[in-house]
C-alpha cells in the first residue's frame, strides 16, 4: 500500500511561495495500476518525486509498504530509492556516455549481478520495451527521444521494483509503441503484483488505469476507481 497523508509542498521563487502539493491525501493498493492526470502546473510531477523520497515534503507523511519514507535518513532513501523504486522520469535521464545497453546493465550492477546474466537481463529487458539490435550499442545522444524513454523504463524495469513511478511515459512514443508500454506496465501489476504510478495526459493511458486522480492547483479534485 502507498499511502500519503495530507502532504504539502512549497516552494519559494523570487520572494513567492507557492504550494505545488496542497495537502494531498490517497491510498494505492499493492498491484494497482494507477494514473495522476491533471492539466501543467497542477502538480502532478512533483506528487511523484515525493513518493519516490527524490524530494522531501514540507508537511505530512507518504508510508510505502508501512515504512514512512519521509522519515528515512538520506542514506536509507538511497538505499529504498535503489532497490524499491523504479523511476521512468519526464527528461529520461539516462547516462549520456553509456550505452542504451549500459545505461540498462547500471542497476543490475549495483544490485551485483555478474557479467553474462547482467547483459542478458538487460537484453531482455530491451526486447520487451521493443528495442533490439544496433541501437543497443548507441549513445543516447544518438537514439530519438522516444527510443530513450523505452531505454528509461527497461532500467526502471531492471531490479524489479515494488513500485514505479513514471513520469510522462508514453510522451514521446507513437500509439503503436505507446499501447506497447502501457500492456507491460500492467502486465507487471498482474504478474508480479508491481504498483504502477503513472503521471500523463494521455487519455488512453489514464483510461487503462485501476484508479485516475485528477490534481488542480496542488490538490486532488477528483478520484475516478474502476473497482479492483
Ligand atoms: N523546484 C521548484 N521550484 C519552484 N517551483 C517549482 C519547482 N518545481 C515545481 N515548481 C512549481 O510547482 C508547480 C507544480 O509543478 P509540477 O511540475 O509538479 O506540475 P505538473 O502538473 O507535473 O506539470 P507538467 O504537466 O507541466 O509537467 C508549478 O507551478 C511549478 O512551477
Amino acid at each position: 500500500m502507498l499511502q500519503v497523508k495530507d502532504v504539502v509542498k512549497r516552494f519559494k521563487s523570487g520572494g513567492e511561495e507557492i504550494a505545488a502539493v496542497d495537502g494531498v491525501t490517497l491510498e494505492i493498493p499493492d498491484a494497482t495500476f494507477a494514473s495522476i492526470v491533471g492539466s501543467s502546473g497542477s502538480g502532478k510531477s512533483t506528487l511523484l518525486a515525493l513518493m519516490g523520497a527524490l524530494d522531501a515534503p514540507t508537511s505530512g507523511t507518504i508510508h510505502v509498504g508501512g515504512v514512512d519514507v519521509t522519515a528515512l535518513s538520506p542514506g536509507k532513501q538511497v538505499a529504498y530509492r535503489r532497490s524499491r523504486i523504479g523511476f521512468v522520469f519526464q527528461q529520461y535521464n539516462l547516462v549520456p556516455n553509456l550505452t542504451a545497453l549500459e545505461n540498462v546493465m547500471l542497476p543490475l550492477e549495483f544490485d551485483g549481478v555478474k557479467g553474462a546474466e547482467r547483459k542478458d537481463r538487460a537484453l531482455a529487458l530491451l526486447r520487451q520495451v521493443g528495442l533490439s539490435g544496433a541501437k543497443l550499442g548507441r549513445l543516447p545522444g544518438k537514439l530519438s527521444g522516444g527510443e530513450q524513454q523505452r531505454v528509461s523504463i527497461a532500467r526502471a524495469l531492471a531490479n524489479g521494483p515494488e513500485v514505479i513511478l513514471a513520469d510522462e511515459p508514453t510522451g514521446n512514443l507513437d500509439s503503436r509503441n505507446g499501447k506497447r508500454i502501457v500492456t507491460l506496465l500492467r502486465d507487471l501489476v498482474v504478474a508480479k503484483k508491481t504498483t504502477v504510478v503513472v503521471v500523463t495526459h494521455d487519455r488512453g493511458v489514464a483510461n487503462r488505469a485501476d484508479i485516475t486522480f485528477s490534481m488542480r492547483d496542488g490538490k486532488i479534485v477528483h478520484t475516478k476507481n474502476r473497482g479492483v
